[in-house]
């Protein structure tokens, strides 16, 4: 089974996309049942950071074969020479048809698709089955009104705001009715006091079309779970099961599809109590080979991020919040069309690295995450680490934030918190971005100082923030500025150029015969420089 990919670079699409189609044809004559896709994008970024980010998404994505074509590369060799250099990543990234099959079938079970039916009502909204259901939902956010539990840095209309929002993420879910409930605790057995229950239960039974009921927790207890059941007469919702339909819905690669299965397990056991002995050991033998298999595939990523350190091309992970704009942002930034911004919660489950240029001309690859929400359990988190561990070794963070919410700092809280779970090392560079600024700030809680205002939809603070990327990874990275006077058309001129981030180049108008030139270097580029062309002159 191979995927292709093809991307042009600079070069015009008509063309490009003339070879492709040729190539594929090569391709369907000897593979009739090859599954082809056909992706094409432009960049601005020189070929070796544009391989190397589209290298990272083909394993990401399962792409078997990248087919790159450049004004100097175009051709069947180009075909050729990029099929072998996938294939050495496969020879060092074991990923072997029966390994494929192996994941496959964890992910296509039966017996477990059964009983998660049967455990998770929305299940099915993540299937393939095509099918259109429509689902009135009946959302309640509980909101404790004193006591160490009470929330202090929101408001119970703007959790029943989120709650509203990861619900509508949903397809074929209308909300019939919202409300917030207080209740002194969430831990009775049926959440809410005997009056207020019979409240809703009346409000449940007066609305037409109500089929389900969202209690925005983040996971209720089984034994809430048959109480509140057995009232409404209809099945009933936490935050966890939402969340997970969300990530099973946006799930697109195979690791993502892993993550989620791994995620639901604890959900699913919780709900079927400790009875049901022979699903439980099903349930362990899943469990064990699913993480075997994730693994063995965060192995696989360890040696892609190896690839990438040795081609020595830094990465600025950017983190958040969900919905924050982390994929626009680097959409702005970069230009990269796979960065496409998407208005509902967790739309980015998978980590993409997208290929871009700093001020000084020096390439980086800007790399987009999952994002983060609250009252989730950690369970669900930890199933996503794994995935995060790109930001972790990223040369420079970007925190950004949605400074239109009124949430902002909360959910700044949410960030931090997560990012200081994660073994980033201490002299890794943070830098916070509000973003979305066109739509007017919460700005009490932004402290300017330190915090770059930007937006990625106008463009708006782009240029401050980037120079301050610039700044920090040329800092973490040990580059500097290089200033040399040249012969014009020079070798020296041809390596810089190839071989670094060149700022500036410039023949000489009083002397033609040389050319001006500042490059940022690291030392080790220096050193080889130094070895190339000192011993000529
Ligand atoms: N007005 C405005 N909208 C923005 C801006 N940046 C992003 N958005 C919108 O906010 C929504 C979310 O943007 P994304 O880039 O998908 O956010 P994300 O952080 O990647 O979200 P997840 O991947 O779901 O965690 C989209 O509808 C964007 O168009 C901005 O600067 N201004
Ligand atoms: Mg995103």
């Amino acid at each position: 089974m191979f995927s292709f990919y093809q991307s042009c670079g600079k070069f015009g699409l008509h063309r490009a996309s003339v070879g492709f189609r040729i190539q594929l044809k090569v391709f369907e004559h000897y593979f009739p049942k090859a599954y082809t896709s056909c992706i094409f994008s432009k960049t601005a970024v020189s070929p070796r950071v544009y391989q190397t980010s589209h290298i990272s998404m083909a394993y990401f994505q399962n792409i078997d074969i990248l087919y790159f074509v450049s004004r100097k590369t175009f051709g069947t060799t180009t075909l050729l020479a990029k099929k072998k250099k996938v294939k050495k990543d496969k020879a060092v990234l074991p990923q072997a048809e029966a390994e494929n099959d192996f994941e496959t079938a964890i992910l296509n079970d039966p017996e477990f698709d059964n009983l998660r039916n049967e455990m998770d009502i929305l299940s099915f909204l993540g299937s393939q089955s095509g099918r259109r259901y429509d689902m009135g939902v009946l959302v309640l956010q509980p909101w404790i009104k004193w006591g160490p539990n009470m929330k202090h840095n929101t408001t119970a209309q703007r959790m029943l705001d989120e709650a509203v929002a990861l619900i509508a993420t949903l397809p074929g879910i209308r909300i019939i009715h919202k409300e917030v409930v207080p209740v002194r605790s969430i831990d009775g057995k049926v959440v809410f006091g005997s009056g207020t229950l019979e409240r809703l239960l009346s409000l449940s039974r007066s609305l037409q079309g109500i089929s389900s009921v969202f209690i925005s927790i983040e996971m209720l207890k089984l034994m809430q779970v048959e109480a509140l059941e057995e009232v409404f007469g209809m099945r009933v919702m936490d935050r966890y099961s939402v969340v997970l339909s969300i990530f099973r819905h946006h799930a697109r690669t195979k690791e993502a599809k892993l993550q989620v299965a791994l995620a639901e397990l604890p959900y699913i056991k919780k709900r079927i109590g400790i009875q049901r002995e022979k699903e439980r050991m099903m349930m362990m033998e899943r469990e064990k080979r699913l993480r075997n298999t994730l693994n063995a595939i965060s192995g696989n990523r360890a040696l892609i991020r190896q690839n990438r350190t040795n081609s020595d091309i830094p990465t600025v992970a950017v983190v958040g919040y969900t919905n924050a704009g982390k994929t626009s942002l680097i959409h702005a930034i970069t230009g990269d069309s796979r960065a496409e911004g998407k208005n509902y919660l967790f739309a980015t489950l998978d980590v993409t690295a997208h290929g871009g240029r700093l001020p000084c001309g020096l390439e980086v690859l800007f790399i987009d995450t999952v994002g983060f929400i609250q009252d989730i359990p950690t369970d669900l988190i930890a199933s996503f680490k794994a995935t995060l561990e790109d930001a972790v070794f990223a040369n420079v963070v970007v925190h950004i934030q949605d400074a239109s919410n009124p949430d902002y700092k909360l959910q700044g809280m949410i960030v931090e918190d997560t990012l200081s779970s994660l073994p980033l090392p201490k002299d890794t560079p943070i830098i916070t971005v509000a973003n979305k600024i066109d739509l007017g700030t919460n700005s009490s809680d932004i402290d300017d100082n330190r915090t770059h205002m930007v937006s990625s939809t106008t463009g708006q603070g782009l240029d401050s923030l980037l120079s301050d990327i610039e700044d920090k990874v040329l800092k973490v990275t040990g580059r500097k500025y290089w200033r040399f006077a040249l012969s014009t058309g020079s070798d020296e001129i041809r390596w810089l150029r190839n071989a670094t981030g060149l700022v500036y180049e410039e023949v000489n108008p009083d002397n033609p015969q040389i050319t001006e030139v500042v490059a940022v270097m690291t030392s080790q580029e220096v050193a080889a420089y130094n070895r190339r062309f000192k011993c000529r002159n």
